[in-house]
């Protein structure tokens, strides 16, 4: 891929680092590293985004260990070290120096930490360094995991304000069926627009290994293309993936991003913070949002349903409870009960004080669903 310089992360998923095997395959690992140093060599930015901690830990464990989460943290904690010491013995043949950052959810949720993520990748990036990302399993609970490495290479695609970001796996991209057991699934190779349909096509992992199969890297896709990163799904085992498939030369599946790219705020927006709370919108609210590039009144609307503070991340639903924006609410839940559905010349005398004209400024949001596309993808035979 000549031209312009990009970034681009490369998730790299356990199937593709242990090549359907127990352990870590050096070999598939010195292959991918030849292709990553041949992209630093044509001017891109590379972040890796790499699993394999669990899997490295439980062969250096070499005794039976189940699968409950403490367990996993154990093998994580085991094989992070074993991972990131390969990754370094095998970028150094190419004089490339690599770095460790290992993030949880909230590192991405909160905008202070966010922020400074984003300060540590882009320094990386500025000294030629590659960043090996994974996420923090060993101290990872429940509540705070991202869980898989497809929805946290998105948000790395995101913080590193990456052009594309390409997912490997062990199959050549997304099937309108699992293929390992549906031999007739046709293979996707275009995706404008990621619909529910397009969401049951894609199963969960076909290994003990992997976690979250095509379902995570659908969500993954879904997040980045939002934020103006194109996203491609290729099998990491082929020879030349990397190259070949940014090239558009090798099969993949490719989410085209039509929105154009936007900036800051409203990039951490998108970047997955949980909402606490939703609005529910009446059909002209709905429309004067997701159409019109207008601000959320309070006449707007209908009800609102969980709790939160101002300044706080919701979701806002339109009446069939379907998430179309997000943003950060002027109003606490309790002023909002107070005036959903009243002019802006009422809150005066409803609230007492008038905080804010709207509730959620248009500078504060981020519309999750515009125009339809009309083709939502396409399929093309494979061989
Ligand atoms: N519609 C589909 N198209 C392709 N693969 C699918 C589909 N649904 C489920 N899968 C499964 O997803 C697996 C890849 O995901 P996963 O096992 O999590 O790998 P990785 O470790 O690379 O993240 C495939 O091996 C396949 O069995
Ligand atoms: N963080 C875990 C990987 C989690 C994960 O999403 O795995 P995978 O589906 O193989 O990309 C590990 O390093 O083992």
């Amino acid at each position: 891929m000549e031209g312009k310089s990009q970034t681009i992360v490369i998730k790299l998923g356990t199937s593709v680092l242990t090549a359907g095997q127990a352990s870590l395959n050096t070999a598939q690992m010195v292959e991918l590293v030849r292709q990553c140093a041949q992209l630093k060599k044509q001017g891109h930015q590379v972040v890796i985004v790499s699993s394999g901690a669990v899997a490295a830990g439980r062969a250096a464990l070499n005794r039976p260990c189940g699968n409950s989460l403490v367990e996993k943290q154990m093998l994580a904690a085991i094989g992070q070290g074993q991972l990131i010491h390969l990754w370094q013995n095998l970028f150094a043949l190419y004089g490339i120096t690599v770095a460790q950052m290992l993030l949880t959810r909230a590192d991405v949720e909160e905008r202070s930490r966010y922020l400074t993520a984003r300060d540590t990748l882009t320094q990386l990036l500025a000294f030629e360094v590659i960043p090996i990302i994974n996420e923090n399993d060993a101290v990872a609970t429940a509540e705070i995991k991202v869980g898989d490495n497809d929805n946290l290479s998105a948000m790395v695609a995101i913080l590193a304000n990456a052009d594309k970001l390409m997912l490997l796996t062990d199959q050549a991209g997304l099937f309108t069926a699992d293929p390992r057991n549906n031999p007739d699934a046709a293979f996707i190779h275009e995706v404008h627009h990621i619909t529910d349909e397009l969401k049951s096509l894609a199963g969960g992992s076909g290994t003990s290994l992997g976690t979250g199969g095509m379902a995570t890297k659908l969500q993954a896709a879904e997040i980045a293309t939002r934020a103006g990163v194109e996203v491609l799904i290729a099998r990491g085992s082929a020879p030349n993936i990397i190259t070949d498939a940014l090239a558009g030369n090798a099969p993949s599946t490719t989410f085209v991003c039509f929105k154009a790219p936007i900036d800051g705020r409203k990039k951490w927006l998108l970047a997955g913070p949980k909402s606490s709370g939703k609005i529910i919108c009446d059909d002209g609210a709905v429309h004067a949002l997701k159409d019109k590039g207008a601000s959320l009144l309070a006449k707007g609307i209908t009800r609102v349903e969980g709790e939160f503070s101002i300044g706080e991340l919701v979701s806002l639903c339109d009446e069939k409870g379907t998430v179309f924006a997000k943003g950060l609410s002027r109003f606490n839940h309790e002023e909002l009960a107070l005036i959903k559905g009243a002019h802006s010349s009422e809150l005066q005398s409803l609230l007492g004080y008038i905080p804010s004209n709207v509730v959620l400024h248009r500078d504060d949001l981020v519309v999750l669903q515009g125009e339809h596309a009309e083709i939502a993808y396409k399929t093309q035979k494979f061989n």
